[in-house]
Formats: structure tokens, C-alpha cells, sequence
């Protein structure tokens, strides 16, 4: 499979070619122009989209990541860092930890944006994509004399100075789950090596579900799971620009997403932001060598998963920023049904802060905890990590309970905007869906539209289904606990306290 291939004489550039045609961002408007006129093939609703930076339905999540940018710009000491590499501040997100310190920023940040935009802001996956490649490319190196360490500090410095967006391309559709890649009856199933040229090799497969795949200049894809010798062509990590040749985007649906095709701002509950999701298929793309950082250095694999998950499990506390927001629109509601100094209510209300606290506290101690590693830069502790992922599998859905028991049923009965502007049926709404007399009742179905769209609708992806399954599902979490939870020292302390003889 990996003898010179057929793809060679395709059309394909350099690693110069690719940084020269990418922009160098400032500011949010500038990232809005960075993804006009790419000319990338994006299907949505059956169709080729023309330019989806202008979409109604995709422009709320691009307006979350263009909050990323701006919060750099508005308080720089949280959104920014010092990069050594360039010896220039950087956007936060393009920042490698070098003490727990910046783990800890890198949290607040996050929780910070989720306040901001009460979804999912998408560039966690890039940071924690550029932070594990650190250690990979460096241990890859030290085992096999390569040299993918010093490409990817090459790759790094460019996104830094670009101040680009990387979108991580692990999960593999995966057909047969019992099935390791090579055995799969379609060898697609999983992203592998297709060919090679003098200048690179060939990747074909599909990525599923990347987190603002579309909405980032750079696509990583990188193995979703351990690999035998046998699926040395799947052992493949590589950069591809979005608008590369041979790649395909088909858009991921949430539910009521067409709300932000009616025009109004009330029915889509958080009008402003939300997230995306999307499969990216690659049909033969070409990566120049300058942008492989693994080549069939299957063994690496494993390690490459479980300390990107390290990273990315903690960085789950982005959901305590959108519980934040939860809790806030449950209080909210309570006041403006005039029962917010009912103690069920603030005991319902103190629950909700006791769970999303719960997240912050085991996401923000792994990153206290963080240790250095070969490479020179910090990982989370890797227990504390998957404890707070795991947390977040459960605790945003009581939350979202807690908060549709304070909204009551009107939260999923509620007519819509058309209704409440239309004289007559309007005249009867504002009447009838009033809470307290001093509150519109406008007012009063805002808010009952952003608990819907966190908890049914579509920033409920962001808030409960990636809670679920992003960054592995919740036996993922369990396996990691279940290999660093060292229950021979537990036993010993139980067996000594017990006066048990020790053996
Ligand atoms: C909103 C959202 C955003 C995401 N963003 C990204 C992203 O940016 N980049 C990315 O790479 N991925 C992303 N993911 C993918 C995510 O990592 C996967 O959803 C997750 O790893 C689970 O894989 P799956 O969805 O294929 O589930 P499945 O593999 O279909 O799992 C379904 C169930 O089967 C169980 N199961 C699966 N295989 C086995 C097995 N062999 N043995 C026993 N039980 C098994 C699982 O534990 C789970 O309970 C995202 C997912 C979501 C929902």
C-alpha cells in the first residue's frame, strides 16, 4: 500500500505554499475574513453550500470562536500568554503549558468563554491537539531518531505568529466497534495512509464530529485509539489546511437548528452563539512531509490518546461556564415567576452550583496538579482529569433537570415569536404568559428559550451530548480511573489499619 502511488502526479503544495496563502489574525473581524472565499466543499441540507461564513444556521458558531480572539483583546492577561518560541504574547489557545500556573489560566478562560457564549467555543480540541504533539513528537524522536519534534515547533511558531485555529480530527467512524482498523471490511473505516510521493503521503478516511471542523484554517488528524503492527498505516498524525484538496465537510444537524433560519431572536434561545459539528471526509489529501508529526510509529498511539485525553478531559470545565449560565437563567425564571425566596427553590438553586462547582474543583486541581513531562512542558494529572470528564457525563444533566423544574412546562409548550407578533394571538400571549406584573413578558420567554435551547435544544448539544461523549464516552473515564486508581496501596492501608498482618 505504501510503494509509490498513482496520487503522485496529483496537484499538491508545499508547507510554504500552505502558510503563504494562511492570514495573520488579530482581531474577530479579521477571523470572520480569514473564512470567506476558501472555496471549500461544505454540504448542508443536500446541498453545496457557496460560502458558509454567511450561513445563518453555521454563522452563530463561528461567532463563538470569533469570541476567543476578542476576549484576548479585552483582557489579555486571562486570553493571552508569552510565548518563548516567538517571544511574542499569543492568543491563549496557541499557548504550551510550561508550568500548572498556565493549565490553570488556560481553565479560567475557558470557563470564562463558556459564561460568554453559553455554548461550546470549539478551540479547546486544537490546543489540547497542539499541547499532547508536544510530548508525542519529542518521545517519537528520542525512540526512533526522527525528526517530527523540530517540524511541529516549525508548525507551532507559524499558527502562533498566523494566530490560526486548529480543529482536532481523532474520532474514526469505526464501522464494526469489535474490530481493531485492519480488520475492518472497509479499510476507510478508520483514516489510514493511502499513498506517498517524494514530498509527503496521502490520507483517506473520514473524521467525525470535529468540533468546529468547517470554522478552523487547520484540520489535525491524529489516531482515535491503540494500534497494533498490523495498523501501521492508520499510526498517522498530520496538519492539513481546511481548503485542501480532496477534502469534504458535510454538516452535522442539532436540534431546531432552522430556528435561526426564521428570523427574530427570541425562539433560538441564545441568538448569538452556538456550536458545530462536523464529518469531514478525505479523499486521497496530500500532506508534505514539513506536516507529518507520526508515520507508522504504531506503539505511540495508545500514549498519544491517553495524554490527550489527560489534557482534554480537564478542559471540560468550559461546561461550568455554561452552568454558570444554567443556574443564572434558572434564578432568573424563579424571580420573574415570583418564587424566587421559596427555600425549595434556592435549595434547588444551591444544588445546581454544588455540581457545577464539583467540575471546576477536579478539573482545576488536575491542572494544579499538572507534571512535567520529557518534552519540557506540563500535562494535567491524568486521575483528576478523567474524574472531572466523568463528573460532566452526569452533573449538566441534573443541572438542566433542576433547571426545566424551575421554568415549569411552559419551557416546551411556549408559541413562537411569530405568535407574539401577531396582533391578536399576540395580545393574548402577553396577557396570559406573564409571570410577575413587572416583568414583560417578552422578558419572561427569553429566558425560558435559552433554558430550551441549553437543555432541548441546540446548544444542548454543547451543553449535554458533548458532555456525554466528547472526549470519549463515559466507559472511557472509567477505564483510565480503573488503570491509575492503584487499589493494592488502598488495600494495604485497609488491611494495616484492620491490624491485619501484611503479607
Ligand atoms: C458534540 C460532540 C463533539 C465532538 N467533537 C469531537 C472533535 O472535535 N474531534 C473528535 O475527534 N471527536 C469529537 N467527538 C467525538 C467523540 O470523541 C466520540 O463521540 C466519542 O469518542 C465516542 O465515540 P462514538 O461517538 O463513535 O461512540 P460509539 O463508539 O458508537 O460508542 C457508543 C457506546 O458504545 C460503547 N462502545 C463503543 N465501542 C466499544 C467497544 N469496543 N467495547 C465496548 N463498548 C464500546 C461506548 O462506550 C458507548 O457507550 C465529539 C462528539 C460529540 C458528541
Amino acid at each position: 500500500m505504501n510503494a509509490v502511488s498513482p496520487l503522485a502526479s496529483r496537484r499538491h503544495d508545499s508547507a510554504t505554499e500552505r502558510w503563504s496563502r494562511m492570514p495573520v489574525i488579530r482581531t474577530g473581524d479579521d477571523y470572520i475574513s480569514s473564512l470567506k472565499g476558501r472555496g471549500t466543499r461544505l454540504f448542508l441540507f443536500g446541498e453545496l453550500i457557496d460560502e458558509p461564513a454567511d450561513h445563518p444556521m453555521i454563522r452563530p458558531s463561528i461567532n463563538a470562536l470569533r469570541a476567543t480572539y476578542d476576549l484576548a483583546i479585552d483582557d489579555p492577561e486571562l486570553a493571552t500568554a508569552h510565548s518563548p518560541l516567538i517571544d511574542a504574547p499569543v492568543n491563549r489557545f496557541l499557548h504550551m503549558p510550561e508550568s500548572p500556573q498556565d493549565l490553570v489560566m488556560k481553565n479560567r478562560m475557558q470557563r470564562r468563554l463558556g459564561q460568554l457564549t453559553g455554548t461550546c467555543f470549539q478551540r479547546c480540541t486544537g490546543l489540547d491537539t497542539l499541547s499532547v504533539l508536544h510530548s508525542i513528537t519529542w518521545d517519537i524522536d528520542e525512540k526512533h531518531g526522527t525528526g517530527y519534534h523540530q517540524r511541529y515547533l516549525a508548525f507551532l511558531k507559524e499558527a502562533q505568529r498566523h494566530n490560526v485555529l486548529i480543529a482536532a480530527g481523532m474520532t474514526d467512524p469505526k464501522g464494526d466497534r469489535s474490530k481493531r482498523p485492519f480488520e475492518q471490511s472497509d479499510q476507510d473505516m478508520f483514516l489510514h495512509v493511502s499513498g506517498r510521493n517524494d514530498d509527503g503521503i496521502f490520507v483517506r478516511g473520514v473524521k467525525a464530529h470535529m468540533t468546529g471542523g468547517w470554522n478552523q484554517h487547520w484540520i489535525c488528524v491524529m489516531p482515535t485509539m491503540n494500534l497494533s503492527e498490523h495498523d501501521k498505516d492508520y499510526a498517522v498524525v498530520g496538519m492539513i489546511p481546511g481548503d485542501a484538496e480532496g477534502i469534504t465537510y458535510i454538516y452535522g444537524r442539532q436540534s431546531s437548528d432552522t430556528r435561526s433560519m426564521e428570523g427574530g431572536s427570541i425562539d433560538q434561545g441564545n441568538a448569538e452563539y452556538g456550536g458545530q459539528e462536523v464529518w469531514v471526509y478525505f479523499d486521497d489529501v496530500f500532506i508534505p512531509h514539513e506536516h507529518v508529526l507520526m508515520d507508522g510509529e504504531y506503539e505511540f498511539a495508545q500514549d498519544m490518546v491517553a495524554r490527550f485525553t489527560a489534557y482534554h478531559r480537564a478542559s471540560y470545565v468550559c461546561k461550568t461556564g455554561l452552568g454558570d449560565v444554567m443556574t443564572g437563567a434558572a434564578a432568573t425564571i424563579a424571580d420573574y415567576n415570583g418564587v424566587d425566596k421559596v427555600s425549595h427553590i434556592k435549595d434547588k438553586l444551591v444544588e445546581m452550583v454544588h455540581l457545577n462547582e464539583t467540575i471546576f474543583s477536579s478539573g482545576i486541581a488536575s491542572s494544579h496538579e499538572a507534571k512535567p513531562l520529557a518534552s519540557g512542558i506540563y500535562m494535567n494529572d491524568a486521575m483528576l482529569s478523567n474524574v472531572c470528564k466523568h463528573n460532566v457525563t452526569r452533573f449538566p444533566y441534573e443541572i438542566a433537570r433542576l433547571a426545566q423544574d424551575l421554568a415549569g412546562g411552559i419551557v416546551a409548550t411556549m408559541p413562537s415569536e411569530k405568535d407574539l407578533d401577531n396582533e391578536e394571538a399576540g395580545a393574548i400571549i402577553r396577557r396570559f404568559l406573564k409571570g410577575r406584573d413587572d416583568i414583560p413578558t417578552e422578558d419572561r420567554m427569553r429566558i425560558l428559550r435559552l433554558i430550551e435551547n441549553m437543555t432541548l435544544g441546540r446548544n444542548a448539544v454543547g451543553y449535554l451530548t458533548e458532555s456525554m461523549h466528547g472526549a470519549g464516552s463515559p466507559q472511557a473515564q472509567r477505564i483510565q480511573i480503573l488503570r491509575g486508581m492503584d487499589v493494592e496501596s488502598k488495600k494495604w492501608h485497609a488491611r494495616k489499619l484492620a491490624g491485619i498482618k501484611q503479607a
